[in-house]
């Protein structure tokens, strides 16, 4: 058992240590404050700083509660500031810490405000901007601390450097011809399967559930979530097979994916391009059914996806999985739009969180597969700007998402279920990364990936059932 003297100096001697926690912190605070308890509480509890009065127990506790942690938060924000002056730090991180110590008195004075006006002050969208604002300078500091601790100047990889990854593969479609007709339609089949990326739809077709949970409620009906999800698949298989066939080149020299099926030649090309073409029309078909803005958004995804990510945004430019994340975002707007038949601005807002959890996501498995992708010529972040980069840009992508989430709670009032569910699988996601940055191998980046794909489904499910259920 660690004696109090020991845990300090673990505390003061380890910055990242002392930063993780903080940031941790302030998120809690940050995200009780978001749910609708906070607000109610605020008005239930007029004195400060002792909660006094008669309400009911929850809001007090809740109140109380983040009372309470504000306290905490301000003991490890100065304790954090101690061991940024006095400890092995790079010189970046001081000045957002700066940043946090200025707002954070503020802070608890706008809080003081908010229980004394009886949850109406002056601004009141300024408790949330502050709080968001203090957690940023944290994840900023965090980000510089984890890249002064463990980073190192890796070179970019060039393809030329790279020889190809082996493509015995190929025999696999002289391998099945040899086999009776069942196995080969059976085997065929499979390859149309392979075709549509089954493996991305569960987490895709979520977030669009999602949206129609934010936009009906415990009114949606059984019809529009059938063909949505049954547009949904149909699209993303479309967008999928165009993927394959214009990446079936460049998907040759990866050792990911050159087992693909148009690389193995277990399908024509040309039925390929017809099989995308059925799925995109089918899709468009099942998405009338609901209102044209909806078949229109299923096109504009299966159009983005197929060419300009995949031809344009894939091949060209570092960015490309950032703004690529539009693809993937457009499954939220295809919900909200399938129920209310426009485009709303809490769909945007659903849109938004999986377009910042994007980069979180991929650049686990750009450092994963990185001579992969400069065998394939991509100019992943990587490649282009090494792995020390590529780990710093996941821990800011993952604040902003943790950010984006909380906004988005605070926005459609969503309660302590999404709450909890956010808190704990971003401290997971959180910790992922985190260790990836200590161990830098392939297992800690799919630890981290298989994390990030943890923390979207695991919120999204709790909208689901928050909207629906609570
Ligand atoms: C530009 C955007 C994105 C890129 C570049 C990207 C990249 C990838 C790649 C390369 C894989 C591995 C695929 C494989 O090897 O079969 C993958 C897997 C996956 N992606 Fe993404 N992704 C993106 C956006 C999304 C979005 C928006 C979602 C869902 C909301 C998503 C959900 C998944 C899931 C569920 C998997 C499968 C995980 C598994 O195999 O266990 N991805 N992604
Ligand atoms: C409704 C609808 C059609 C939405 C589209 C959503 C969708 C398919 C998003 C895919 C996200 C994505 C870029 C995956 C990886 O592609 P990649 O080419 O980088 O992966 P790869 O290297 O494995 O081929």
């Amino acid at each position: 058992m660690k004696r109090p003297t020991q845990i300090y100096a673990a505390f003061i001697d380890n910055p990242i240590t002392a930063l993780g926690t903080t940031t941790v912190a302030v998120y809690l605070l940050v995200v009780i404050g978001a749910t609708a308890s906070l607000g109610d509480a605020a008005a239930a509890c007029t004195t400060w700083p002792i909660c006094s009065g008669a309400t009911n127990d929850l809001t007090m506790a809740v109140a109380t509660g983040h009372r309470l942690l504000a306290f905490l938060t301000g003991v490890l924000l100065l304790a954090t500031t101690y061991a940024i002056v006095y400890g092995d730090t790079s010189g970046r991180v001081t000045a957002p810490i700066a940043v946090a110590l200025v707002l954070y008195p503020l802070q608890m004075a706008h809080g003081a405000l908010l229980s004394i006006t009886a949850g109406s002050p002056p601004i009141p969208w300024l408790h949330l901007g502050f709080g968001l604002t203090i957690f940023g300078t944290l994840v900023l500091a965090l980000a510089w601390q984890l890249e002064y601790e463990t980073g190192s100047a890796d070179e970019p990889l060039h393809s030329e450097d790279m020889e190809c990854a082996n493509s015995e593969l190929s025999s696999v479609a002289t391998i099945l011809s040899e086999q009776p007709l069942g196995t080969r339609l059976k085997g065929r089949m499979f390859a149309y399967f392979q075709l549509m990326k089954p493996r991305l739809m569960w987490l895709l077709c979520l977030v669009a559930v999602a949206a129609m949970a934010l936009a009906a409620g415990s009114a949606l009906e059984t019809r529009e979530i059938l063909l949505t999800i049954g547009g949904g698949v149909l699209a993303i298989g479309a967008s999928g097979t165009f993927n394959h066939v214009f990446e079936r080149d460049v998907d040759r020299k990866m050792s990911r994916t050159n087992d693909r099926p148009l690389v193995t030649h277990q399908l024509p090309k040309r039925n390929a391009i017809l099989f995308g073409i059925a799925l995109t029309v089918l899709s468009t078909i099942i998405f009338l059914q609901l209102n044209s803005l909806t078949a229109a958004l299923g096109l504009i995804a299966i159009l983005f996806y197929s060419v300009i990510y995949t031809l344009v945004l894939k091949p060209n430019t570092v960015q490309n999985t950032v703004i690529g994340g539009a693809a993937g975002a457009l499954p939220a707007l295809i919900g909200w739009a399938a129920v209310t038949g426009r485009i709303g601005i809490t769909g945007i807002a659903l849109a938004a969180v999986i377009f910042v959890w994007t980069p979180a996501h991929f650049y686990n498995l750009a450092l994963a597969y990185k001579e992969d992708y400069a065998r394939g010529g991509f100019p992943m972040m990587s490649v282009v700007r090494g792995e020390t980069t590529t780990r710093k840009h996941i821990v800011l992508w993952l604040g902003t998402t943790l950010a984006a989430t909380t906004v988005l709670i605070w926005f459609t009032q969503l309660s302590w279920l999404v709450a909890v569910t956010t808190a704990f699988v971003g401290i997971i996601f959180l910790w992922a990364t985190i260790r990836l940055h200590h161990e830098q191998t392939k297992q800690a980046a799919f630890r981290a990936f298989h994390a990030s794909n943890a923390y979207l489904g695991a919120v999204l499910l709790a909208i689901v059932v928050d909207a629906i259920v609570i």
